[in-house]
């Protein structure tokens, strides 16, 4: 089974490094392949070397040619690669890796590939896995989901490799809600570490976010169980408790008031804005995310934020 990844960012990169280890044939598809062909470095992650397996094209028809396909831009700008597909991508696998919620549909990347590319199968790797750990082979376990069981499994065993250990399940929308909505509680995180709040503020801002990120899933047709996994708890530790996350870094520089560069891709703060939306049209009570979705707005301070939600009325857990 050949392999293409599209998006030679730091987790397509990553993800092409780590499929080739295992001795597949990788082919990586970038928007421009100038500088990952001069240096067979990605510059969104320098100081790794591509192995020679790995091939570099700019040619997305080429990439087509792969039985698997490995979505890795992010969430924004899935459907614009998807568009630029010319030709079917019948019984192809498409196995989304962005974490987000696409802003003009307020769906996720499985509903997305579902609509622009109903001939293929669409399915979702995610869970707690930072680029660079991946590319330095260092273990790591996630979730490869997909509504057809016997796609997941064939998917499974495609893409696990001696350090990569993929979980199969079949809930697809739970897997790809807790891989977006815990970038959403990072960036809360970070923002109270960086007004100076301590360890116990944080602890509790993830776990009133996992019972949103649960409260979301569960009305969105997801099952319980998936949060509690790789894709959502796994995830949702990861990132809240390091500084290697960019989410979590853009809302530390939010409590300490300090700019952030804005080419660096920090899906929270979009995938809050859906959440907000998606929130009012479903009526759903979800105070964390709309709070981050101000604070990343610029339309509340942190610590205004902080004060708000703990003057909320007292009530059962
Ligand atoms: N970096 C990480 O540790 C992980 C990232 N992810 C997810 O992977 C997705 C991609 O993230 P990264 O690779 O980290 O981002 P990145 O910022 O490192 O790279 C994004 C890449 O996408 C390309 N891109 C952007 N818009 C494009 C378009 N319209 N057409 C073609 N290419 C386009 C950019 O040129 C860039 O190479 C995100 O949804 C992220 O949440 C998931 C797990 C880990
Ligand atoms: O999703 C990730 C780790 O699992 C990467 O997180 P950041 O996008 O916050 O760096």
């Amino acid at each position: 089974m050949s392999i293409a990844v599209i998006g030679a960012g730091a987790f397509g990169t990553a993800l092409a490094i780590s499929i080739a280890r295992s001795g597949a044939e990788v082919t990586l598809w970038a928007r421009d392949t100038s500088a990952l062909q001069s240096t067979r470095q990605s510059l969104r992650l320098p100081g790794v070397t591509l192995p020679e397996s790995v091939s570099v094209t700019g040619d997305l028809a080429q990439s087509a040619l792969a039985d698997t396909l490995l979505l890795a831009t992010p969430m924004q700008s899935l459907s614009t690669v998807l568009d630029q597909f010319d030709t079917p991508l019948s019984g192809k696998a498409l196995v989304a890796c962005c974490k987000g919620i696409d802003l003009n549909t307020l769906t996720g990347p499985a509903e997305v590939l579902s609509r622009l590319k109903p001939e293929a199968t669409p399915a979702i790797l995610t869970g707690p896995s930072f680029a660079a750990d991946i590319a330095r082979g260092l273990p790591t376990a996630l979730t490869l989901a997909c509504q057809d069981e016997a796609i997941g499994r064939s998917l499974q065993h495609q893409l696990a490799t001696p350090a990569l250990r993929l979980y199969r399940s079949t809930d697809v929308i739970g897997a790809e809600l807790g891989g977006a909505l815990k970038n959403v509680i990072a960036i809360a995180c970070g923002a109270c570490i960086g007004q100076g709040m301590g360890d116990s503020t944080r602890a509790a801002l993830m776990t009133r976010g996992f019972a949103e990120m649960t409260r979301l899933a569960i009305h969105l047709g997801a099952r319980s169980e998936t949060l509690s996994g790789l894709s959502g708890m796994g995830d949702l530790a990861l990132t809240c408790m390091s500084e290697q996350s960019r989410n979590y870094r853009f809302g530390l520089a939010l409590g300490q008031e300090k700019p952030f560069d804005p080419t660096i891709t920090v899906e929270g703060a979009k995938t809050a804005e859906a959440v907000t939306r998606l929130a009012q049209q479903i009526g759903l009570d979800m105070p964390i995310c709309q709070m981050v979705h101000q604070l990343s707005t610029g339309s509340v301070s942190v610590t205004d934020a902080i004060r708000t939600l703990l003057s909320r009325p007292l009530k059962e857990e």
